[in-house]
């Protein structure tokens, strides 16, 4: 069946394209020439849109750059935004029709939407173009916009194309001085919640040299510092709703403390860009134990660190949770407190 040549599919796609939205776009782009998507956008509107969601509102430059990406292996399907200016009225898309028809530029001969009830204004609105509705009753993938603000993404994870998962992948870091079980909690709550994890780069870094520990360089920890997040950007991308992390770098700033009396300012940019959605800070009260890499291991050492850290940590005002006690309570509390987190 001919449906037309120029196809236009538009949406706030808030808060980003879904699997919903994604089925109607390749729908759509099967039936024309060249399809063209429009996200429309209009900030102060949107804003309200997000006062009773768990989810910070997000830019209409995140959506359209997830649009590309969702469409780059379909060189008919273009992607476009507008301005929009909402108030949740029908008599809104005048204006936003004429910002459509001027960035396509050609005339559009079908628009494809999922509801039936935007017939009506798009016979107005496009009187030439036929309105193809795509699965009216969303039997395909059951989900709205409107469904992911209210409950989170975490809740429909599965209905989340593959590339835009990782922006709404949690992020649980874990921090502590040496020897307080880190490396073993982040391995078993990735175990317990079937996801992947990041560990501590620093340790790699000097397994690699052989273990060269006591010797540390300056220019170390910047290097540290940058594959660290690059492992974690890398992780994120198989994150299964959450990724556990092994350190950051405050941590990396403190161990350049320790080691060399140093403070780097490129670690401090580092710390500034840091978002974390959760912090565990363990408690050095569990036994020390000597791997052949730690160097601190007397108690009252082991304390002092402690407080370093818990010094460099306040001052910037992260809401960490402390975690102490046993292996067993650790685990405990650590899985009550991510528990939470997905919960929310
Ligand atoms: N000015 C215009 O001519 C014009 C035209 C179309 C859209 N718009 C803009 O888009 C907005 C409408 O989009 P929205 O933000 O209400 O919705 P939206 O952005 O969530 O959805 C966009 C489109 O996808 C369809 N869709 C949503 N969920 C689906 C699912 N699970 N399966 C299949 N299809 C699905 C919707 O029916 C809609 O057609 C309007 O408020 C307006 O800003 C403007």
């Amino acid at each position: 069946m001919t449906y037309g040549k120029v196809g236009m599919y538009g949406g706030k796609f808030l808060p980003c394209p879904h699997l919903g939205h994604v089925y109607t776009m390749i729908q759509a782009s099967t039936k024309v020439d060249e399809l063209h998507i429009i996200v429309s956008h209009d900030t102060s509107y949107e804003k309200k849109l997000f006062l009773h969601s768990p989810l910070d509102p997000i830019s209409y430059v995140n959506r359209i750059r997830w649009w590309i990406q969702l469409t780059r292996d379909l060189p008919h399907v273009h992607v476009h935004e507008i301005y929009e200016e909402q108030t949740g009225l029908f008599s809104d898309w005048v204006k936003g029709s004429e910002a459509i028809k001027k960035v396509i530029g050609k005339p559009i001969d079908v628009v494809f939407s999922s509801e039936t009830a935007y017939s009506t204004i798009f016979a107005e609105l496009y009187p030439t173009a036929k309105h193809v509705v795509i699965d009216e009753k969303r039997e395909t993938y059951p989900i709205s916009g409107t469904q992911i603000r209210t409950d989170g993404a975490i809740k429909h994870w599965h209905m989340l194309p593959k590339t835009i998962q990782p922006y709404f992948a949690k992020q649980v870091v874990v921090v502590g001085t040496e020897s307080c079980g880190k490396s073993t909690l982040v391995k078993n709550l990735a175990l317990l919640f079937n996801t992947v994890y990041v560990e501590e780069f620093g340790r790699t870094f000097y397994e690699k040299l052989g273990g060269c520990e006591g010797l540390t360089l300056p220019e170390d920890y910047p290097e540290i510092a940058f594959e660290h997040k690059y492992q974690e950007k890398m992780a994120l991308q198989q994150a299964n709703k959450v990724l556990f992390i092994d350190t950051e770098a405050t941590v990396t700033q403190y161990f350049l403390k320790l080691y060399l009396n140093q403070q780097q300012a490129i670690l401090d940019e580092i710390i500034k860009m840091q978002r974390y959605d959760l912090w565990l800070f363990l408690e050095p009260d569990v036994k020390w134990v000597n791997d052949g890499t730690r160097t601190f291991g007397e108690q009252q050492q082991r304390e002092q660190n402690h407080q370093l850290l818990k010094r460099m940590l306040d001052q910037q005002h992260i809401p960490y949770i402390s975690i102490s006690g046993n292996y067993e309570q650790r685990l405990q509390t650590a899985l009550q407190h991510v528990h939470a987190l997905l919960d929310e």
